[in-house]
């Protein structure tokens, strides 16, 4: 019999978590395109995969569905993708993707309320922050600020820091510089 013609799955080289607003987006693909390797966003699999934006999808489907396909990207994604994963912000509420990410090199995003408002506050497309974003953003992060630590191996303050330097200080974190 032969052997695989693929050779191993990839392993993610960086898996970046967070709450909305703290760049996972925006940092992600600038430290892709710095270490020169492909970049995956669970947000963006989903959308392109359900052909409608994910406010769409938790208005006409629910929040339940939404996680449903985020659970399902996700394992997609980290099974499958060697280079930089930026998660949604809540797919770390799931237990069973939390026990995916255990050993892998997961780095947590963390700002405060003030900068997360200033950053997210002229963007309708977060439908958890529809209301009152400043309320809202809160409470999301009393539920989740021990998930995303549990699931850590670095912690990334991004308040004070432009994305390049949040893209220094992850590599420095995982020491993955070449120097
Ligand atoms: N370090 C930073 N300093 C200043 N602005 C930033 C920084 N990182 C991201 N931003 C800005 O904040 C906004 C939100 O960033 P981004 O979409 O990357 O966050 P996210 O973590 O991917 O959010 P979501 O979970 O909703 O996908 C964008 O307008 C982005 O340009
Ligand atoms: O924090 C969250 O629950 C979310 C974050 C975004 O990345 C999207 O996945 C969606 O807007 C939900
Ligand atoms: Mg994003």
């Amino acid at each position: 019999m032969s052997g695989p013609l693929t050779g191993p799955p990839a392993c993610p080289l960086v898996v970046l978590v967070g709450p909305m607003g703290s760049g996972k987006s925006t940092v992600g693909e600038l430290l892709a395109g710095r270490l020169g390797v492909p970049y995956r966003d669970t947000d963006a699999d989903i959308v392109a995969a359900e052909g409608r934006e994910i406010s769409e999808i938790f208005v006409s489907d629910g929040e339940d569905r939404f996680r449903e396909l985020e659970r399902a990207a996700v394992r997609a994604a980290v099974t499958g993708h060697g280079g930089v994963l930026s998660l949604g912000g809540g797919a770390i509420l799931d237990e069973s993707t939390r026990a995916l990410l255990s050993g892998l090199p997961v780095v947590y995003l963390s700002l405060e309320v003030d900068e997360a408002v200033r950053r997210t506050g002229l963007n309708q497309a977060r439908p958890l922050l529809a209301v009152n974003p400043r309320r809202q953003w809160r409470e999301l992060m009393d539920a989740r600020r021990h998930l995303y630590t549990e699931v850590a191996r670095a912690v990334v303050a991004t308040d004070e820091r432009t994305p390049d330097e949040v893209a220094d200080a992850i590599l420095d974190a995982l020491e993955l510089r070449d120097e």
